[in-house]
C-alpha cells in the first residue's frame, strides 16, 4: 500500500513516515513519495495511518475511492494504470528529482484548496495523443510549466509555458505522479508573456531556451524563486537555518553571451557498427536536440550565443554541407569563443590578428586602451583565450570553462568583496586559500592577491591543471618555487578529497575554501575531510542549486549522512544535534552566511548560486 496524501489531524499533529520495517522515522517529503507509507499522529503520539484524501490522487490505484478512469479508444482498452510509467528513483540533484519536489509542492498545495473543489478529482485522464486546454499555475524549477485542465486535480508538466497562461498541448505521457504534455500554442496569454521579446526563431521548439518570453527582472525574480525552493526542498535544515536568499544578479548580457555551443548532428540512416560503412545522402539536420524529440533539430542561428559564435555555427554548416558526405558517424562539433587583445599602438606581431581566423574576419571590439579580436575555435585540443577584466585565461578549447564571459567580472568581484570574513580583533587573519574542483584557476587566479599565505587549487581534469599553471604565470603569479615577491599558486592534478593530505601545513582558522564541483556536487568523502579539517570560512559556488543545497544542509548540520554506508540524513537541525558525530572530533557546523543567485544563463531556467558559510566557533 502507498498512500499519498498527508491529512494532519490536529493543529499539533506532526508528519511523520514509517518505512516497510515499520521503524518509525523522520524523512524528507521526497522520501515519501518514494519509499514509504505516510503516516499521520496525533497529538498522543499514536501512529495511525492517514485517512487518504480523495482530492490529492496522483495515481488512482493507490487512493482508495478514486474515480479516475481510463476511458480508452478503440484499440486499446487497458486500464491506465498499465498505461502509466512507472516512476524510476530519479539521480540526486537531476531534473526529474528536482520536478518531481515541484509537482509534490503544487500537490500539497491542491490538496489544501481540495474542500473548495470536491469534484475535480472525478475527470477521466484524457487518452495520449490527445489535444487539450491546460492553465498553467506554476513554474518548476527546471523552467517548465505546472498546469491542470479544469476539473481535474491531474497535474501537466508542459515546456514553454508560465503561471497565468492558458495553453492548448498534445499528451505525450502519463507518468505515475504526473502527467507531460508537448506545447503546442498559447490560448490565453499570462500577463507576465510577452511575446514580442522572443528574439529566436526555434523558442518553443528547441530545448536550449525556457524564459525568452517573460521581462529580465522576471526571469531574476523567478531564478531567486528557485533558490527558495531548492533549500526548501534539498537542504533538510529547518527554515530558521537559512537566511533570506538575496536577490539574483543578472548578466549584463541577456542575450549574445555564450561563449561555447556543441551543435551535433546524427549518424547516416541505416548505420550500424559492424556494418557496411554508409554515409549521409543529403546534408543530415545540425543543431541541438528539441524538447519533444530525439531528432536533431536544424538549427542555422543561435542568438544567446556570442557573435563570434553565431558566425562559427554559420562557417561550420556551410563546411557540412560540403563534406556531410565524408562523415559515416554521428558527430558534435565544438565552437568555443577566443579573443586576442592588442594593446592600442602595438605594432609588429601583436598587431597582425586582424588576418587571424582565416576566412571568417574577427569580431572586433575596441576599447579605451586595447582592440579585442574574437574568433570561434572548432579544435578541442586548441588553445583558446580569454579576459575577466585584466586577468587572462587560456584553457583547453573542450575543457571546462564558464560559458558568460560577460558576467565574470561582476562575479569574480562579488566574490573577491565576500570571500574574507568580517575584521575581527580576536579571530586570527586568514592567509590562504584553498579552491577546490579548480579548473583552469578561475578563483585561486582571481583572488590570490588577498591571500599572503598562498592559495592552492585542485581538480581532477590535468589539462586544465596544466593551464592553471600556465594561467598562474600569465596572471603574474608564483608557483612557490621560488621567493621572487608574488602572491604564490599551487595546482594538483587529483579527485577532490586528495586535497586534505596536501594542506597539512595550512592553519584551518586561517583558511578559505572555495568549492565550485560539477553539477552532482560534492562527495561524502570530500566532505567528511572538508568538515574534519574545518576551514574558517567556505564560499560555494554551483552551476546545480539543489546539489548544493543538500551539501550545504551537511555542512550547517556538521554531518555527512550515514558516513560510507549511504542512509538517509536528518530532517533537521535538531536531529542532526541529538545524533552522535561520527569522528572523535569535536563537532564542527557552519553558519549560512549569505546565498543568492548570478544569471549565468539568461532566458533558461538555470541559475548560478553562491552559498557563504562561516564555520561556527563554540
Ligand atoms: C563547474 S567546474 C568549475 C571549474 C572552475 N572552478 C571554473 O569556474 O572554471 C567543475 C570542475 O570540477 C572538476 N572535477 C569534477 N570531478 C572532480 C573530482 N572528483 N575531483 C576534482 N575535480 C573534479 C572538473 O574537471 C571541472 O573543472
Amino acid at each position: 500500500m502507498r498512500i499519498t496524501s498527508i491529512k494532519l489531524l490536529s493543529p499539533s499533529s506532526s508528519l511523520r513516515l514509517i518505512n516497510r520495517t515499520n521503524q518509525f522515522r523522520a524523512a524528507p517529503r521526497l522520501w515519501a513519495r518514494n519509499y514509504f507509507a505516510m503516516v499521520s499522529i496525533e497529538g498522543d503520539g499514536a501512529v495511525k495511518p492517514a485517512q487518504a484524501a480523495p482530492a490529492v490522487t496522483t495515481s488512482n490505484d493507490l487512493v482508495p475511492g478514486a474515480k479516475r478512469q481510463y476511458t480508452g479508444n478503440a484499440h486499446n482498452k487497458k486500464p491506465f494504470k498499465k498505461q502509466r510509467r512507472k516512476d524510476k528513483k530519479p539521480a540526486e540533484g537531476s531534473h526529474d528529482e528536482v520536478l518531481m519536489a515541484d509537482i509534490i509542492e503544487l500537490e500539497e498545495k491542491l490538496a489544501a484548496q481540495k474542500l473548495a473543489d470536491e469534484d475535480a478529482t472525478a475527470a477521466a485522464l484524457p487518452e495520449q495523443g490527445s489535444e487539450i486546454e491546460v492553465d498553467v499555475m506554476e513554474l518548476s524549477s527546471t523552467g517548465e510549466g505546472l498546469a491542470l485542465q479544469r476539473g481535474s486535480h491531474q497535474i501537466y508538466v508542459v515546456p514553454f509555458s508560465i503561471p497565468g497562461d492558458t495553453v492548448k498541448i498534445k499528451v505525450y505521457r502519463h507518468n505515475e505522479h504526473h502527467s507531460v504534455g508537448d506545447f503546442i500554442s498559447v490560448i490565453k496569454p499570462s500577463p507576465l508573456r510577452d511575446d514580442s521579446r522572443i528574439q529566436c526563431k526555434y523558442f518553443g521548439v528547441c530545448s536550449g531556451c525556457q524564459f525568452q518570453m517573460l521581462d529580465y527582472a522576471e526571469q531574476l525574480r523567478r531564478k531567486r524563486d528557485i533558490v527558495v525552493k531548492a533549500y526548501r526542498n534539498f537542504s533538510q535544515l529547518a527554515p530558521e537555518l537559512v537566511p533570506e536568499i538575496l536577490d539574483t544578479i543578472g548578466s549584463p548580457l541577456e542575450y549574445g553571451y555564450r561563449t561555447k555551443l556543441t551543435p551535433h548532428f546524427d549518424g547516416p540512416p541505416g548505420a550500424q557498427r559492424r556494418g557496411p560503412k554508409v554515409t549521409h545522402p543529403e546534408m543530415p539536420p545540425f543543431g541541438f536536440t528539441p524538447k519533444a524529440t530525439r531528432k536533431v533539430l536544424d538549427i542555422e542561428d543561435c542568438p544567446i550565443a556570442t557573435d563570434a559564435v553565431r558566425k562559427g555555427l554559420v562557417a561550420e554548416r556551410a563546411r557540412l554541407a560540403v563534406e556531410y558526405g565524408t562523415y559515416s558517424k554521428g558527430a558534435t562539433i565544438l565552437l568555443r569563443e577566443s579573443t586576442k587583445r592588442v594593446p592600442n599602438g602595438a605594432t609588429g606581431e601583436d598587431a597582425r590578428t586582424e588576418t587571424e581566423g582565416g576566412i571568417i574576419p574577427p569580431i572586433v571590439v575596441e576599447a579605451d586602451t586595447f582592440t579585442d579580436y574574437k574568433t570561434c575555435i572548432t579544435d578541442n585540443n586548441a588553445t583558446s583565450t580569454e579576459y575577466i577584466d585584466d586577468f587572462v585565461f587560456t584553457n583547453p578549447a573542450g575543457s571546462f570553462f564558464q560559458n558568460n564571459n560577460s558576467i565574470l567580472p561582476p562575479f569574480t568581484e562579488y566574490i573577491r568583496e565576500h570571500i574574507l570574513p568580517p575584521a575581527s580583533p580576536t579571530a586570527k587573519p586568514i592567509r590562504n586559500l584553498i579552491d577546490a574542483y579548480s579548473g583552469s584557476g578561475l578563483f585561486t587566479i582571481t583572488q590570490a592577491s588577498l591571500f599572503p599565505g598562498g592559495s592552492i587549487g585542485i581538480d581532477i581534469a590535468e589539462k586544465s591543471i596544466d593551464y592553471a599553471r600556465k594561467n598562474a604565470a600569465l596572471n603574474g603569479l608564483s608557483d612557490g618555487s621560488s621567493n621572487d615577491g608574488k602572491p604564490i599558486c599551487k595546482f594538483i592534478a587529483a579527485d577532490a578529497p586528495a586535497l586534505f593530505k596536501s594542506v597539512s601545513q595550512y592553519d584551518p582558522d586561517e583558511t578559505v575554501v572555495v568549492l565550485d564541483p560539477p553539477r552532482k556536487g560534492c562527495d561524502h568523502s570530500f566532505l567528511t575531510q572538508l568538515l574534519k579539517f574545518a576551514p574558517r570560512r567556505i564560499v560555494y559556488v554551483s552551476c546545480n542549486v539543489h546539489t548544493q543545497a543538500r551539501d550545504v544542509g551537511v555542512l550547517v548540520r556538521g554531518q555527512v549522512p550515514g558516513g560510507a554506508k549511504k542512509q538517509p540524513p536528518p530532517v533537521d537541525a535538531f536531529d542532526a544535534i541529538l545524533t552522535p558525530a561520527e569522528t572523535d572530533q569535536k563537532p564542527v557546523r557552519y553558519d549560512i552566511e549569505s546565498i543568492r543567485g548570478f544569471d549565468f544563463f539568461p532566458q533558461t531556467g538555470h541559475v548560478e548560486g553562491v552559498a557563504i558559510l562561516s564555520r561556527i566557533d563554540v
